[in-house]
């Protein structure tokens, strides 16, 4: 099978892809080449870059298309058109343990950046000016840290930042038990108290626009290492030229850049209180390699075995479904024809498999069926009438 890996992928993982038995190819390509190409591939790995349209799914799954599953080597799927993939039976996996670390170590350079006037002194100094009074910078140790979005890599800022004495606070849906982080119960809460706030709930939506910058302390400073759209850039633009909040450190934009080297614009650049940087939050040697192989290993492993873990886009396991399920386990000599005689005899019943799983005894098999019907004793008596079925229970 052939693997595209459009993003770059570490050695490591593409010599693991090749051991495997896949063959994989590291070029990358651009839009046009890639619809032309992708019906030849079994699985395309991206990372934050390549955009992957319902266009280019269609055209990759058509009758010949051989397209089934899409890695992204990170956590943000927002590149990929989910809904577009299940219609067409592409399975959408992610890898998002990676870098947690990567990302939560460059939240906190930005706060120390950000509050330490680092960049500004960096680039006089650069320029051959020395300014020290002009750079007085405000510290972390005993500020409030604000988290919007307390998942993997909230729950890691929030380590770092208690080390740094900091007070968290965060607000968040869900919960984490033994967290660093003091909940409150609405983002308003957070974004009156807090000194820092940092981003990190990823997704789609805009939360942070003019009301809410117009909530924030004048002295606090906003963190965005998520996702461009959290923040609405006009309002951060004006919030921060008119001076109502103090600076804003921004790794993700509303528009970003999709390959190396070319020009990046944004009015937000023309401000001397914001730090920059180009989306380098998971940009470390570490993350690539963990993010690599776990990308490479979720992958191989749906197609070689059709395991489901780390998908984003269908259910990870039956229980993910959503419907009630129930199950029936069958102990029958293992050979050629039986799993086409069972599903005769529950099509026969009007019965909806869910799947199947199958283990090999000595000489034997056990499967069990996971079904949408309640198991029967006419189901049963069925099932033990198939030539080589040792017992059905249930
Ligand atoms: N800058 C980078 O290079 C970089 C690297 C990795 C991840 N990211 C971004 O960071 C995001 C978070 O990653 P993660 O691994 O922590 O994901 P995660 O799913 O573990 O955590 C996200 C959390 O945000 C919460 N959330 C969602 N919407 C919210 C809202 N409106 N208000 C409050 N909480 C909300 C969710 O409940 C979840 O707990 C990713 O989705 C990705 O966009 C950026
Ligand atoms: O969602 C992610 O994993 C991050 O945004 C990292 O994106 P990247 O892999 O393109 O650096």
């Amino acid at each position: 099978m052939r693997i595209l890996a459009n993003d770059g992928l570490v050695d490591e993982a593409v010599n693991f892809l090749r051991r495997e038995g896949f063959s994989v190819d590291t070029e990358k390509r651009d839009y046009e080449d890639l619809l032309g190409d992708l019906p030849d591939f079994d699985a395309l790995l991206v990372r934050s870059a390549t955009k992957v349209n319902r266009e280019l799914i269609e055209a990759a799954t058509t009758k010949r298309g051989k397209l089934k599953i899409i890695g992204r080597g990170g956590v943000g799927t927002d590149n990929i058109d989910l809904q577009a993939a299940k219609e067409c039976g592409v399975v959408v996996k992610f890898a998002p343990h990676g870098n947690i670390n990567a990302t939560a170590e460059h939240v906190i350079g930005l706060m120390f950046a950000i509050a330490r006037k680092v960049p500004f002194a960096h680039h006089t100094l650069k320029s051959g000016i020395w300014h020290k009074a002009r750079f007085k910078g405000v510290e972390l140790q005993g500020k409030t840290l604000g988290l919007i979005g307390c998942g993997r890599i909230g729950q890691a800022v929030a380590n770092k930042a208690k080390d740094l004495d900091m007070k968290v606070i965060g607000f968040d849906m869900q919960r984490w038990m033994d967290s660093e982080v003091d909940y409150m119960d609405s983002m308003e809460e957070v974004l009156d108290h807090a000194d820092f706030v940092s981003i990190n709930t990823g997704g789609a939506h805009t939360l942070i626009r003019e009301p809410e910058l117009e909530r924030m302390k004048s002295s606090a400073f906003l963190i965005n290492a998520s996702r461009g759209v959290n923040v609405e850039e006009d309002a951060l633009y004006y919030a921060l030229k008119n001076g109502r909040i103090a600076g804003a450190a921004l790794d993700c934009y509303e528009k970003e850049p999709k390959r190396e080297g070319e020009p990046f614009t944004s009015k937000l650049a023309e401000l001397d209180n914001i730090v920059l940087s180009a989306h380098l939050g998971a940009s470390t040697a570490n993350a690539a390699r963990k993010t690599g192989m776990e990308i490479a290993d979720v992958v191989s492993k749906y197609l070689k075995y059709g395991d489901f873990r780390q998908s984003v886009n269908v259910g990870q396991t039956v229980i993910d479904e959503g419907i009630d399920l129930y199950t029936i386990f069958i102990t029958h000599e293992d050979k050629p024809g039986m799993f086409g005689k069972f599903g005769t005899a529950f099509g026969d019943l009007g019965v909806n498999i869910q799947e199947n799983n199958s283990r090999r005894l000595d000489g034997l098999a056990q499967t069990i069926y996971t079904i949408q019907e309640k198991p029967t004793s006419e189901m049963q008596e069925k099932l033990l009438e198939i030539d080589g079925v040792r017992r059905v229970v249930y």
